[in-house]
């Protein structure tokens, strides 16, 4: 079970300083979505350059256009790349290909898909590296959260690693653990804190615990 830190409300120095404070607790580094809108992926650049031995991850949230979109990010330092589960089935099936050309992982997110376990068992058999089960800020904020959600795509994807995000703080990890994700998202749970270094070492304890 890996552990990977979401940068969303942070610019390109605070990132920096953020990743140096946390590194050797973190597997992945998201470059979040609102940091690549304010940013480019001038972000992804960086942050690659300045921490060349991390997996940094670009939360594109891919769309369409996605085998250009996913060249791009790789040139800028990308390992892995995101693309929504609501996406055309041959815009998951283009980033996937463009990801093999480079050398690269698709995550595929699965933020507001409706008919989850179908959707999971048809983007799990395009080749995808990591399904993400997700409740945003927006869901977030009326007390949802991706636990159930989790245990669907656990149930149902036979290929690709799976992960969740939205939320998860120190309190909520445990349960979390006890689902086995491959791969656990936080954003706010670390980035948020007073102490960002304590907790995400005691996040990665956690984790390592209930493998
Ligand atoms: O992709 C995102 C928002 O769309 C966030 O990066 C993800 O939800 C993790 O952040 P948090 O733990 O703060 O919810």
């Amino acid at each position: 079970m890996q552990l990977q830190l979401a940068l969303d409300l942070v610019n390109i120095p605070e990132a920096k300083e953020l990743v140096k404070e946390v590194e050797e607790y973190v597997d992945i580094v998201e470059i979040g979505t609102p940091v690549i809108i304010n940013e480019g992926l001038r972000a992804v650049k960086e942050i690659k350059e300045a921490f060349p031995n991390l997996t940094v991850l670009a939360d594109l949230k891919i769309m369409d256009a996605a085998a250009y979109e996913v060249m791009k990010a790789s040139e800028a330092g990308a390992d892995i790349i995101t693309i929504l589960g609501v996406a055309e089935d041959m815009s998951i099936k283009g980033a996937v290909e463009e990801a093999r050309k480079q050398g690269k992982k698709i995550l595929v997110d699965m933020i507001g898909v409706k008919n989850l376990e179908e959707r999971a068992k048809e983007v799990d058999e395009f080749g995808v590296d990591y399904i993400c089960v997700h409740t945003g800020y927006d869901l977030q904020a009326v007390g949802k959260n991706s636990l159930e959600d989790l245990l669907t795509i656990k149930r149902v994807v036979k290929n690709a690693k799976t992960a969740i995000a939205g939320g998860i703080k120190l309190n909520t990890l445990p349960e979390v653990i006890k689902a086995k994700p491959d791969l656990v998202i936080v954003g706010g749970g670390i980035t948020g804190q007073e102490d960002k270094r304590a907790v995400a070492a005691e996040m990665k304890k956690m984790i390592q615990q209930g493998e």
